[in-house]
């Protein structure tokens, strides 16, 4: 597994280079703590055997992540922009890693698309959006009593309360909120919710809409 994630610093290290896939300033120490970020569901959750979607995984936070250290779970990594979806394509493939796709699509479109919709267990995101816009994107992918695990920072009990009525118009439940600290930054948070309604078909609206009029 660590050869694997070593690997993995390696090709986004030099292809950082070339395009901008994570800040140009960000050193190997850097991404290092973006990995112990990614890695730190596993201590408070198991996910084996899951079928998982990653929404905006931009250059393989959390998801690729987990994925190389959880090979029984089913990845799912939607990412919207071209150069990221094409790095994460790459690194999967010289990692051979066989339980990751990805998808260059916003998550407002796979969340109408019966293929995708009400299909995963499990819906990861880190550094995407605020909390109530994340419910739009995340719960329509869920089945029922499935959860979104969501990386915060120290605003998150701010962000909870922003997502109350969005919480209700969804009927789902912040279930947990996993809080631990990193290196560089004191106050990190996973928090969770618990999809417990089918959701409005209405739900979510076209894309950019979600982000733009936050319910
Ligand atoms: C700030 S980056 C964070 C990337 C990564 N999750 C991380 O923690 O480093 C946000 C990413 O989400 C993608 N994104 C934002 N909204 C999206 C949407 N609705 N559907 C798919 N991807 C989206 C962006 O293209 C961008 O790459």
């Amino acid at each position: 597994m660590e050869i694997n994630v070593n690997r993995y610093l390696e090709l986004l290290i030099k292809e950082n280079e070339k395009q901008n896939l994570v800040s140009r300033k960000a050193g190997r120490e850097e991404l290092i703590g973006h990995v112990e970020d990614s890695l730190k569901l596993l201590d408070f959750y198991k996910i084996k055997d899951k079928k998982v979607i990653d929404i905006g995984s931009g250059a393989g936070f959390p998801a690729l992540l987990l994925a190389i250290y959880c090979p029984d779970a089913m990845f799912t990594l939607v990412e919207s922009d071209l150069k990221k979806s094409n790095f994460l394509i790459q690194a999967v493939g010289e990692l051979g890693l066989k339980n990751v796709r990805v998808l260059r699509e916003r998550a407002e479109i796979l969340g109408q698309n019966p293929l995708y919709r009400a299909h995963y267990d499990i819906c990861t995101s880190r550094a995407v959006a605020a909390l109530n816009v994340l419910l739009e994107y995340g719960l329509p992918l869920l089945e029922l009593e499935g959860r979104l695990f969501l990386w915060k920072g120290k605003n998150y009990a701010a962000e909870i309360a922003q997502a109350e009525q969005a919480l209700t118009v969804f009927k789902a439940r912040v279930e947990d909120v996993c809080l631990y600290s990193l290196l560089e930054e004191k106050d990190r948070a996973i928090v969770v919710v618990k999809k417990e309604a089918p959701t409005p078909q209405k739900y979510p609206r076209r894309v950019g809409i979600p982000a733009k009029r936050p319910i």
